[in-house]
């Protein structure tokens, strides 16, 4: 039996760093890069991703939507590129918000969270806005096979508050509700349960109860969408050695050149160790 994904991921943080680099190849960066906006162009920003960090930072996030841009073809790039990044040793934490009926959540757990399946990740991204309840198979996939599944609690752009924290009939906010349930279903796991919220690092001072969730927080938002390491602290609180920052845009602005993309990661990565090691 595979070690639990938050064991994964804790062994991951304290060995690498607490890191998340996405794999985010939007036009302007294929562009940036010298590559074209096609498939190819897609394969080679990939492999060059790959080959720069797939060894050296805790987890990888691709972001399905660049991949699915090119239909089928763009999928198998983004098989072939989970494949090669959980070969290299990287977690991977596929970016790809899913969420429906219970039953619909079957079929995502299917795609996704199988190891008999070509995009089998590490963990994904889910969406509870179906009720946290609908996401039970998706929950229970991840468990069965040593998987995780990281849900949207308080997200990076200003949008989302207007739904995340709206308040539920009993004084909580819906954000808060997700944790709670979150917070059962890692309960007692040691030592980090496999289910994680999405909380951005821009979202100033969280103002949610994180004491229970025992679980992964991932923090999108650094960089390009104005979050710093230096927030951490502030938004995460006694929460924050559970976090996991993750940068896109900024790290893969140094590439293509693989030294350059490892400095812009390190630099990254020791940025969020020394916020982090403040309150630790
Ligand atoms: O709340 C969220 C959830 C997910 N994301 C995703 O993370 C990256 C951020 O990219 P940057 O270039 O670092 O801005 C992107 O794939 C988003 O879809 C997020 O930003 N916020």
């Amino acid at each position: 039996m595979t070690e639990p994904f938050g064991a994964r991921l804790r062994a991951a943080m304290d060995a690498l760093g607490p890191l998340c680099v996405g794999i985010d190849p939007h036009p302007t960066l294929l562009a940036s890069w010298g590559l074209s906006d096609d498939v190819k162009g897609l394969e080679a920003f990939s492999q060059t991703v790959v080959e720069a960090l797939a060894d050296r930072v805790a987890v990888i996030k691709p972001q399905s939507a660049f991949y699915e841009r090119f239909g089928s073809q763009g999928i198998a790039v983004l098989e072939s590129t989970i494949r090669q990044l959980r070969s290299a040793g990287a977690l991977v934490l596929l970016d790809v918000k899913r969420g429906d009926i219970g039953s619909t959540a079957a079929a995502y757990a299917d795609a996704y969270l199988d190891p008999a399946s070509p995009l089998c990740a590490d963990a994904i991204t889910v969406s509870p806005y179906l009720g946290f309840g609908s996401l039970r198979p998706i929950v229970e996939k991840a468990q069965q096979n040593g998987l995780g599944a990281v849900v949207l609690a308080l997200t990076s752009n200003p949008e989302g508050a207007a739904v995340q924290r709206a308040v539920a009939a009993d004084g909580r906010t819906v954000a808060q509700t997700v944790i709670d349930e979150i917070s059962q279903v890692n309960a007692g796991v040691t030592p980090l349960g496999d289910v994680g919220v999405v909380i951005g690092a821009t979202v100033g001072p969280t103002g949610h109860n994180l004491i229970n969730l025992n679980g992964p927080i991932l923090a999108p938002g650094l960089g390009a969408q104005g979050g710093r390491a230096d927030d951490l602290r502030l938004v995460f609180g006694d929460a924050v050695r559970n976090v996991l920052p993750s940068w896109s845009r900024e790290v893969l602005g140094a590439g293509p050149d693989v030294a350059a993309l490892r400095s812009a990661a390190e630099r990254a990565r020791d940025a969020c160790a020394s916020a982090i090691a403040v309150t630790a």
